[in-house]
């Protein structure tokens, strides 16, 4: 990867390698975009090689962004995607060295960056973080849960203009990974009768949750949901779970999920092209963030989420534009119009 050209093209601010032998933290800090306020970043752990931890940074930290704009919040967009050591990082020791070392990492990050939680960090991680810095948000929020509960009730709102009903009884679902996130969405989706098809890289997650949830759930392998014939793609995994090769394979009338990033900017004008409707991450997995950022209960940013989704359909609707083309260019148009504004003198 050409990584100054990627900057450029998404139109980036920073990035940031870190390293700390003894805690084993290698990490990479993106910050995209500071112009609405510090840029908050989500917190990944995962294994990682290089390239791919650089490619997720810089193109989760564009996500945030346009996630703050779109739901009216005062920050930037950020993303800071760890390593997982080789060691190990189960035991709670190697944890709290892990988090508090990239927290005295950050910390010269002054003013530009706030940490939180995502794929693969809990609130625990984020509260060791938090004793060598303060530039942390949402350790006492269970995150995926707010999040999912959000994308559920984005989805439904997405459902009314492109399905033509916001009842997602008896609607077919196909769920690409299930674990925190994927897992609450599917137990909201359930819980209203939707017909679940779901599939994990781990296929005991799978075979668990179909478990727990009890009969008329169809597990498949990850090869296989795509072509899963559905009227909702749910992509809930680590992020690029649709491959520009994989649009023609599709069988959905709209794709609407959890996951950061599912498709490419190829992707996405393939799927325009295949005519399925595509809710954009940005715009359905904002609960989580809104409740951090702002203080306010899962149920009040599930439905902020809501109304913004329905909002954003309904424009696309009404002015025969693709979803994700609208969703985009209203977050654009909030951090043109605040950036444009002076500066204040203090
Ligand atoms: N956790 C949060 O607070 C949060 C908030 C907003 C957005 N997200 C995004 O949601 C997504 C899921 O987050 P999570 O917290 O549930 O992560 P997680 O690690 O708990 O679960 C991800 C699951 O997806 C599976 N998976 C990954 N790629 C897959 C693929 N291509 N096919 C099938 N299965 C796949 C993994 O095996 C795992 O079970 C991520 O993209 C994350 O950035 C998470």
């Amino acid at each position: 990867m050409l990584i100054f050209e990627e900057m450029l093209t998404r139109g980036h601010e920073q990035l940031t390698v870190l390293q700390h032998a003894p805690s084993g933290l290698k990490a990479v800090v993106a910050i995209h975009s500071t112009v609405l306020g510090p840029a908050i970043a989500g917190c990944r752990l995962r294994p990682y090689d290089e390239e791919r931890a650089l490619r997720d940074a810089l193109a989760i930290s564009e996500s945030i962004t346009f996630k703050a704009a779109l739901a009216g919040l005062n920050y930037g967009g950020g993303a800071c995607v760890l390593l997982a050591p080789a060691n190990g990082s189960e035991e709670n020791h190697l944890r709290e060295a892990l988090f508090r070392s990239l927290g005295r990492q950050v910390r010269g990050m002054g003013q530009r960056l706030i940490l939180t939680e995502d794929a693969g960090v809990t609130g625990q991680d984020i509260a060791f973080t938090a004793q060598e810095t303060q530039a942390t948000l949402g350790m006492h929020t269970d995150t995926p849960t707010v999040t999912a509960y959000g994308v559920y009730r984005g989805l439904k709102a997405a459902a009314r203009t492109v399905l033509g009903s916001e009842s997602l009884r008896g609607v077919r679902v196909a769920v690409l990974g299930v674990g925190s996130l994927g897992t609450a969405l599917c137990r909201h989706l359930y819980r209203e009768g939707a017909r679940l098809t779901i599939a994990d890289q781990r296929p005991g997650r799978a075979q668990a949750l179909a478990e727990e949830l009890g009969g008329n759930v169809k597990v498949v392998d990850v090869e296989d949901l795509l072509d899963a014939p559905c009227d909702v793609l749910s992509p809930c995994g680590f992020g690029h779970s649709i491959k520009y090769a994989d649009v023609e394979r599709l069988q959905c009338r709209m794709i609407a999920g959890g996951e950061h990033q599912p498709l490419s900017r190829r992707g996405e004008q393939a799927v325009k092209e295949a005519g399925i409707a595509y809710v954009p991450d940005y715009a359905i997995n904002a609960a989580g963030l809104i409740s951090v950022a702002t203080g306010i209960s899962a149920d009040q940013a599930a439905e902020q989420v809501y109304q913004t989704v329905l909002h954003i359909c309904t424009l696309a609707q009404q002015n025969s534009k693709p979803i994700h083309v609208v969703a985009r260019r209203l977050a654009e148009r909030r951090i043109e119009l605040i950036g444009s504004l002076a500066r204040p003198i203090v």
